[in-house]
């Protein structure tokens, strides 16, 4: 080659090189997000809020901008508090910010791991969301909704009888309709053992999730303790396991055995009630273990995602309507207009009861169930606005912020369904592109979450008007428990559980709105 054809080929060579070459040097100097200033090597742990951390984000998102980094003993953990910038990268880059963080002690040695909300981005995730989609695709969920007027006529009667305990009947209600449309399964009017099962379950999530309650998540080499050490965390394991195999398998394995194509020669009669978990089986009689499994889990999914959450909303709608009487008024008249006071609303009400739409919406975004969505991971190093994102990060959008931005939403705090009826396309969007979080990984429940919210929302309505107990109290008191467990256990919050949202308490009287209406439930 001569001089001139080097000199060639090197400058083309720059010339292809440059963009990949400026690119990786940008990248090495690009900075992390600003954030506010940590410990050496312990970083920002104990900045972090124990409560209502969403919060202390959005407040930090006022000091340091959209996009906020954190640390905690090396873990990097980035806060996006701007519309753009959730949709930018839980969305448009979804396919590296859709994996899960993981827990050694609650996810590995209990299992929940495997779980949909929790597992890994990848086939497994892919396989269980295909399955689900399925299921929850609003065509089918039609065919549901006349069980769910029979389960929330039976919720009503409950409440009758025992009108001050609304949040167990509320909790009654979303259960009894998600284990009939994902085993076939009815729940017993009070102490339901599958119920109180479902319920240890959480509460053993939660405690083995609670930071630093177990050293193997800060060194997950303990986790080859052998058990004969008689090590406590290993016994925990050992038992959270157990129930949460338990309420994985039992419910599913029952509908194995009433299906008759899986095993005609045992007692087996065919009595298998439609549910999710039956159609699974049905297709598939002969599945891999592998396969089991996974059907297994994504039946498990529908309770374990979504009975706390919709629970939990129907708690905010019940406090929102003895602090906003004027609301529930406007409601009852709506439905006093469309369905009168001589039967109960159907979901072929729906359609006409647009001020009940826009109150459920308004839920939402009022107090979103979960104001942080679910954590989300990056799996490799990216650059976004200048900045120097690591693989490995744990993502945090703050639903909660964009909820109450107040130039999206006037006046953010105060509960007003009418900002979704006017007509200004600009402000007031519909606040469910937040609340059901994003990309790859947002809830695959919520047409079925609204479906559960609209009747046992219109059902309460029509028959009783909703009172604060004391007038006078008007201050929201806010949880932030990991999950909704029995006995209310507040926790701290970690880098990477789950917060979710829920009214301190509920003191409220039900007045009956006439002996017409209370009539409708004999
Ligand atoms: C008011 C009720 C509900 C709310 C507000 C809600 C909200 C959410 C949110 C914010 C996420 C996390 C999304 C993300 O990581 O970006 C999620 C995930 C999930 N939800 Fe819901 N949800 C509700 C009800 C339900 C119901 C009824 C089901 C039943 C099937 C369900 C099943 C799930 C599952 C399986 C996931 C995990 C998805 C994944 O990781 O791929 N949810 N939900």
């Amino acid at each position: 080659m001569d001089t001139s054809s080097l000199q060639l080929s090197v400058a083309a060579g720059i010339i292809i090189l440059f963009p990949f070459l400026l690119h990786r040097f940008q990248r090495r100097r690009a900075p992390f997000p600003p954030g506010p200033p940590g410990i050496p090597f312990i970083g920002n742990l104990f900045q972090l809020p124990l409560e209502q951390p969403w919060i202390k984000y959005a407040s930090w998102a006022k000091q340091y901008g959209d996009i906020v980094h954190l640390t905690a003993f090396g873990q990097h953990i980035i806060l996006l508090n701007s519309e753009s910038a959730v949709l930018d990268l839980l969305e448009r880059r979804s396919a590296i910010y859709s994996d899960r963080p993981q827990l050694c002690m609650s996810g590995e040695l209990v299992g929940w791991s495997e779980s949909v909300p929790m597992i890994s981005y990848g086939d497994r995730h892919r396989e269980y969301r295909k399955l689900l989609n399925e299921a929850l695709a609003p065509r089918k969920l039609e065919e549901l909704h006349a069980m769910e007027e029979e389960k929330a006529f039976e919720y009503l009667q409950l409440l009758t009888k025992d009108s001050m305990s609304f949040p167990a009947h509320a909790r009654r209600l979303v259960a009894a309709i998600i284990f009939d449309i994902s085993h076939g399964y009815t729940v017993a009017e009070r102490d339901d053992p599958r119920m109180e099962l479902a319920e240890r379950a959480n509460n053993e999530f939660a405690l083995s999730a609670v930071p630093g309650a177990y050293l193997c998540d800060t060194l997950p080499i303990l986790k080859y303790t052998p058990e004969w050490t008689g090590i406590q965390f290993k016994k925990d394991a050992k038992q959270f396991k157990k129930t949460l195999d338990t309420l994985r398998n039992e419910p599913y394995d029952k509908v194995k055995a009433e299906v008759t194509t899986i095993q005609p020669w045992t007692h087996a009669d065919g009595t298998a009630k439609p549910s999710f978990s039956q159609r699974l089986i049905e297709r598939n009689p002969r599945p891999k273990p592998e396969e089991e499994l996974t059907q297994k889990w994504a039946a498990l999914a529908i309770y374990g995602a979504g009975a706390d959450t919709t629970t939990s909303a129907l708690e905010w709608f019940f406090l929102a309507m003895y602090l906003y009487p004027k609301v529930q008024e406007q409601a009852y008249s709506e439905l006093m207009k469309v369905v009168g006071p001589t039967r109960l609303p159907r979901f072929s009400d729906r359609g006409n009861l647009p001020y009940i739409s826009a109150m459920i919406k308004e839920i939402h975004r009022w107090n979103p169930v979960v104001p942080l969505a679910l954590p989300h991971r990056l799996t490799q190093d990216d650059h976004y606005c200048g900045y120097h994102i690591p693989a490995g990060s744990i993502i945090w959008a703050n639903s909660w912020s964009l909820l109450h931005d107040p130039t999206v939403y006037p006046a953010p705090f105060e509960f007003s369904p009418e900002r979704f009826l006017s007509d200004n396309e600009k402000l007031n969007p519909d606040p469910r592109r937040y609340a059901f979080g994003y990309g790859r990984r947002s809830c695959p429940g919520q047409v079925l979450a609204e479906d559960i919210l609209f009747i046992a929302i219109a059902i309460t309505l029509c028959v009783f008007r909703i009172e604060p107990a004391d007038a006078s109290k008007t201050d929201v008191e806010f949880t932030s428990t990991v999950l909704q467990v029995r006995f209310r256990v507040a926790l701290p919050v970690s880098t990477n559980r789950i917060p979710y949202s829920h009214p301190k308490e509920l003191e409220y009287n039900l007045i009956p709105r006439s002996e017409e209406a209370f009539s409708l439930l004999q």
